[in-house]
């Protein structure tokens, strides 16, 4: 592992008027690391992803970004542009609802081509050898690369969004409940097909999750959240076999009968 974060936060807070949406969040996150971020819902999680991943501006706090020239860029001042550009080739934002992040109405092949032609390739045949690699490692027919995603399958859809997000590389991605809305078996292969991806290239991750079970599958480290504030954070074993916290204690009893 590298010895410098990929990610700084420092005492990001975030308020809705009087309302604490999340408050005197701080962590860092390293190259390679899976992050969960687990709590009731309205807890928090949303908005921290949000404002962390720059979708939303914090109240106050800082987020620091160490880019792939190794310089440290604090994300709330960067240039739209910049910005804009970082979303699309180094990062990924994996939604729950397939719809939020695919173009529902054009090929699954365009869907995972266009990325690459947004990071400048041009070459056609190219492009769609990539993408057709890609829709095979998420485990979508090669003979269904001209089909649009509303034709597809809620699991098809969102294994589509991961191909989507991933064919350009990134070195982080985040994902907000990726299984939810999702049958209980379908989720379970959703699951599996994440942990080889994210483990096969080595990414770096921050998945909000209100599911513990997913947590321990995907993530190295979980942060928990209770009322906009993070009450518990550690090694994702220790916290769910070894919770510190009363109200941890009780979500893992309460939920995790393992
Ligand atoms: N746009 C908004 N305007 C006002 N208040 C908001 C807004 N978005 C979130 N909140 C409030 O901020 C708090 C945290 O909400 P948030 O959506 O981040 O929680 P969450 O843990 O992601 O919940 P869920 O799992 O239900 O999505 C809640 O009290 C919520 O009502």
């Amino acid at each position: 592992m590298s010895d410098t974060p990929l990610l700084k936060v420092k005492s990001v807070s975030k308020f809705y008027g009087q309302r604490i949406g999340c408050k005197e969040v701080s962590f860092d996150l390293w190259p390679g690391e899976v992050l969960a971020i687990v709590g009731e819902s309205g807890s928090g999680k949303t908005t921290l992803l949000n404002c962390i991943s720059t979708r939303l501006l914090p109240t106050t706090g800082s987020v620091e970004y160490t880019m792939r020239d190794g310089s440290i860029r604090d994300l709330y001042h960067m240039g739209e542009a910049e910005r804009r550009f970082l979303m699309r080739t180094d990062w990924g934002f994996v939604h729950q609802n397939p719809a939020d992040g695919l173009r529902m109405t054009v090929s699954a092949g365009a869907n995972v081509g266009e990325r690459l032609m947004a990071v400048g390739n041009r070459h056609y045949g190219n492009i769609r050898a990539t993408a057709t690699d890609w829709l095979g490692r998420v485990e979508i027919d090669a003979d269904r690369i001209d089909d649009a995603p509303r034709a597809f399958s809620g699991g098809m859809r969102q294994r589509l969004q991961i191909a989507r997000n991933l064919v350009t590389g990134p070195r982080l991605v985040f994902m907000d409940e990726p299984t939810g809305g999702l049958d209980v078996s379908v989720q379970a292969r959703l699951l599996d097909l994440v942990r080889g991806l994210v483990n096969d290239l080595g990414l770096s991750a921050i998945i909000v999750t209100h599911d513990l079970a997913v947590a321990r599958l995907l993530s190295h480290r979980m942060m928990v959240m209770k009322d906009g504030h993070v009450i518990e954070q550690g090694l994702t074993d220790r916290v769910l076999d070894d919770p510190r916290e009363p109200y941890t204690q009780l979500l893992v009893s309460s939920i995790l009968q393992v």
